[in-house]
């Protein structure tokens, strides 16, 4: 059966450690793996890091910039020379690929949104391979993705894709970074959210020293697959075949078990198409009410209102220790809500001096993280 596949790959990957050029084999095998998938008739999608740490080798910088602006430019020279190499390989194989840099900004409004998937339809039923990286070069800091890990989620939510791969420097995910901590235990399956959370792994907060996220991010873009009905496999990139091995059932690397029933498409670009304006606290009651019984939440049970925001926009939802919970479009502004929070619905209208929403996020807005 046709699956669609997303495979991410990461710097640590692509370049060799010691001398920052690319790990030619590596990438090699991956375009002949990435074309046997295509010909057995997947729909394949490359999400490629690489811009910077190439850009980096081309220009003999040692180490990743620290500047926006250098950032910026170097991912400009390391994109061309990435996309080069990838169209040479891809060519002699006879597959089609296509680039497509995307910004943050591309998936907040719902119309782009939308927009954005039809074009991956397009490029997968002609047969084609996009090779998908952030627009490093004119992304602006509050309109990022920062990470390709949950790029590469957040285009598989879109596409609904049946996999994704993470491809890193490891072969899998540990209780703890093995390069710290040698007797870290390896994890070979994550079967719940909920098992996930449990788990208490420790990443530390970098990744190598060419990466991004290193393991967090990983661990949050397979949290937005997993919601999406995606598995997800973080295995080796300098084993691509495996891929092929992991479909057919093998378990290899580690796999992330889909949630068996997925939030639905606008839900999930609630929660993470759209860019929070602000913070509201919960109180207990209002927490019980939102995550177990699944109902809107009301004014009453608002403790405090962080950020400015319009009404109709995103914002997180936390409990007391600011650890976010839910998402949601809200009813009332920023301002409206800093006068109605804590009081009850039936006061809403002699406090505003006008009606409103009985809810402050109708439950059909409100998706939980
Ligand atoms: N719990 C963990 N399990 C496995 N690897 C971890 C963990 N915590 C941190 N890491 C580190 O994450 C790194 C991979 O992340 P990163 O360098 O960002 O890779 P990539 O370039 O593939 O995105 C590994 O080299 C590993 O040392
Ligand atoms: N967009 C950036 C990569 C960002 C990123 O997430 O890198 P990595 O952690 O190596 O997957 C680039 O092309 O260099």
């Amino acid at each position: 059966m046709t699956k669609t596949i997303v495979v991410k790959i990461g710097t640590s990957s692509l370049t060799q450690p010691e001398t920052g050029q690319l790990a030619l084999s590596s990438i090699a095998t991956l375009a002949e793996t990435l074309c046997d998938l295509r010909r057995q008739g997947h729909r394949v999608i490359l999400v490629s890091s690489g811009a910077v740490g190439v850009g980096c080798a081309r220009l003999g910088l040692t180490e990743r910039p620290k500047t926006i602006a250098l950032k910026q430019a170097v991912a400009a020279v390391g994109q061309g020379r990435l996309m080069r190499i990838y169209d040479d390989l891809f060519s002699i194989l006879q597959q089609p690929i296509a680039q497509v840099l995307l910004t943050r900004a591309d998936l907040v409004q719902r119309s782009r949104y939308l927009n954005v998937n039809n074009t991956f339809q397009e490029l997968l039923g002609l047969g084609v391979i996009p090779i998908v990286n952030e627009n490093d070069t004119v992304a602006v800091e509050e309109l990022k993705f920062g990470d390709n890990d949950t790029l590469s989620a957040l285009v598989a939510s879109l596409v609904e894709a049946n996999w994704l791969f993470l491809l890193t420097d490891v072969d899998r995910l540990y209780s703890a970074d093995p390069r710290f901590v040698p007797d870290a235990k390896p994890i070979s399956l994550v079967s719940s959210m909920q098992e996930l959370t449990d788990l208490q792994i420790q990443t530390g907060g970098q990744g190598s020293q060419w990466g991004t996220g290193g393991m967090m991010t990983k661990i949050s873009a397979a949290r937005i697959a997993i919601a999406a009905g995606i598995r997800t496999v973080i295995t080796q990139g300098q084993f691509p075949r495996n891929i092929e091995k992991i479909i057919q059932g093998e378990l290899i690397g580690t796999h992330f078990a889909p949630q068996p029933e997925p939030t639905s498409a606008r839900k999930r670009w609630i929660a993470y198409g759209l860019i929070p304006g602000g913070k509201l606290y919960l109180d207990e009651g209002a927490i019980a009410a939102v995550v177990k019984a699944g109902k809107s939440l009301l004014a009453a049970g608002i403790k405090a209102v962080e950020g400015e925001f319009d009404n109709q926009e995103a914002v997180q939802l936390c409990d007391s220790n600011g650890d976010e919970i839910a998402r949601g479009l809200v009813n009332y502004n920023s301002e409206e809500l800093q006068k109605i929070c804590g009081r009850h619905s039936r006061e809403i209208p002699s406090i505003l001096g006008y009606g409103g929403a009985d809810t402050v996020i109708h439950r059909d807005n409100l998706v939980l993280i």
